[in-house]
């Protein structure tokens, strides 16, 4: 592309690429400098030019300036950088129907909904923490919300093959950090506001604008805004959205909402009432915040325009999202679950669903760590809700990275009261002697990890069997 495309008063050289990171720039690429936590990518242009970067997006004043290169001062290279994105990739999210899920718990769950029921209608992708998948794509990037330039060019991948909609899982970091802003979405869904990523942003409030800049900043003026009602944000994100807003929820008089909810451990279902109405609904996920996340995906899905005597069919057998409450079933008369829960919240889902599903006499064995290197003040709190619901806990390292595992322990045990509790470091063994210990009608959590297939350790990314295959393989080798 002509960089005079992407910058006015630029000259015309063709230019072949865009960067960030100096260290992977290609010949005739544009190198941004981006102001980074750890560095500033001014800092890098000798390197990116080395490499044959065709011109520099720069902001601040530079000592020198290599002759033959072409350099573009701008205010903010951020913000210069998702424009130049959206353009260079030839704005692809405007030729899908965007869905961008946010909020601190639910975001895979809804945007996974939204996307096995919209795949029933018309060819759609998904970006996230699972992956990205679209027609018969898997793949498996860090980020939830990947930076400015691979989600523009994934994008585009996903328009050439021929997907019609996106249902795109954004981040609070994403937000901060402005990486969706070369989108205008269709459908903005909130699922709720708890304690997160204060390692991040410091406080509620800077965690929460970042939230809100998808309902303020990214949606289309002709969207729609899905927000959570029983969510005491409600009201806050009701003001400053830019569209529509359509409410949902269980306890509130919203325009989605279900109410006479009844479940088992496999199934649940209830009536959804919507516009005077009302639709029996009938799922096979399981507990009460996936009604929530359900809602959200029916609410966003009809807003946008698909019948409601199509999707609800559709929410009678969702597929099973990896690692999101993943019941392991190998024949045991004990229920196995693996669940991503790594939030306060999440955490008290996850130990509530455990408490109802046991037996008489069923005792909660709970099974999991806390990251290292992030939000030291959520451990104790694992640890005093795991003592008000739990029988048995065994602490084990989630992804320390370098910090030492048994110390994160240690802080959780600063929440645990008098539940009997234990620590074993390896992820598999303390896995092992959770099934072990149980018997029927027991219910063993396994939280944290899910179906990861790596644990960050001090040296790295070092490969992990994910808990949902080794519960798997602890269950089988139980029975031999
Ligand atoms: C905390 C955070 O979000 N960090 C992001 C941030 O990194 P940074 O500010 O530390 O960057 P830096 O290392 O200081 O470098 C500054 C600039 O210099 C450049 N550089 C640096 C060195 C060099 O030799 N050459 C060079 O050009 C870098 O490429 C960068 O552009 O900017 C980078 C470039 O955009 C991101 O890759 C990086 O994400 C890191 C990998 C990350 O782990 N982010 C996580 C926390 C994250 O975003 N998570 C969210 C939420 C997940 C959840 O909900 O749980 C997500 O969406 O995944
Ligand atoms: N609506 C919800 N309310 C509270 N907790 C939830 C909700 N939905 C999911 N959870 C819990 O959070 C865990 C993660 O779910 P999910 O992956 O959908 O959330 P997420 O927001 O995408 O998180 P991340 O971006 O960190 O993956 C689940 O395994 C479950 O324990």
């Amino acid at each position: 592309m002509r960089l005079s495309k992407l910058f006015k008063n630029a000259p015309t050289t063709n230019v072949t690429g865009l960067s960030f990171d100096s260290r992977k720039v290609k010949p005739g690429d544009v190198y941004f400098c981006l102001p980074g936590l750890t560095y500033d990518g001014h800092d890098f242009i000798d390197d990116a030019l080395d490499k044959g970067a065709t011109c520099i997006v720069y902001s601040r004043d530079l000592k020198e300036k290599r002759p033959g290169a072409i350099y573009v001062r701008v205010q903010d290279v951020n913000a210069a950088m998702n424009q130049c994105a959206r353009l260079f990739y030839q704005k692809p999210s405007d030729k899908m129907r965007m869905f961008g899920i946010t909020g601190t718990n639910g975001k895979s769950s809804v945007a996974n909904i939204i996307r096995a029921i919209m795949n029933l209608q018309e060819p759609t992708g998904y970006i996230g923490t699972i992956g990205i998948d679209y027609g018969d794509q898997h793949l498996m990037p860090d980020l939830t919300t990947p930076d400015a330039l691979f989600l523009q060019r994934t994008l585009n991948d996903m328009v050439t093959a021929g997907m019609k909609d996106c249902a795109l899982e954004v981040s609070s970091h994403g937000l901060a950090q402005g990486r969706v802003d070369g989108i205008n979405f269709d459908a903005a869904v909130f699922t709720n506001f708890t304690y997160d990523h204060l390692d991040f942003h410091g406080t509620m409030e800077n965690y929460f604008d970042a939230k809100s800049r998808l309902f303020k900043d990214r949606v289309k003026a002709d969207g729609v805004c899905i927000l959570n009602m029983d969510d005491p944000r409600f009201k806050d994100l009701e003001r400053l959205s830019k569209a529509r807003v359509i409410s949902y929820g269980i306890n509130s008089e919203a325009d989605y909402r279900a109410i006479d909810i009844q479940m088992t451990s496999t199934s649940s279902h209830f009536n959804l009432v919507h516009q005077g109405r009302l639709y029996p609904v009938m799922t096979n996920l399981v507990a009460r915040y996936n009604i929530y996340n359900l809602l959200a995906a029916i609410a966003a899905l009809h807003e946008t325009g698909m019948p409601l005597d199509r999707i609800l069919p559709a929410c009678e057998d969702l597929p099973q999202i990896k690692g999101r409450l993943e019941q392991i079933d190998a024949g045991q008369d004990f229920h196995v679950i693996v669940d991503f829960a790594h939030t306060p919240d999440g955490m008290e889902q996850m130990f509530q669903f455990g408490r109802s599903i046991t037996g008489e006499n069923g005792d909660v064995i709970a099974v999991f760590g806390s990251a290292g290197k992030r939000d030291v003040a959520k451990r104790k709190v694992f640890g005093e809700l795991a003592d008000k619901y739990c029988d048995l806990i065994i602490l084990t390292e989630d992804d320390p990275r370098d910090e030492n595992p048994r110390e994160i322990a240690s802080q959780i045990r600063e929440g645990i009261k008098t539940t009997n509790n234990l620590y074993i470091e390896d992820r598999y063994e303390a896995i092992n002697q959770a099934i072990s210990s149980a018997k029927k009608d027991d219910v063993v959590l396994i939280l944290g990890k899910a179906d990861e297939p790596f644990i960050y350790r001090e040296t790295g990314r070092s490969p992990y069997i994910g808990d949902n295959v080794a519960a798997r393989e602890c269950i089988e080798a139980l029975k031999k």
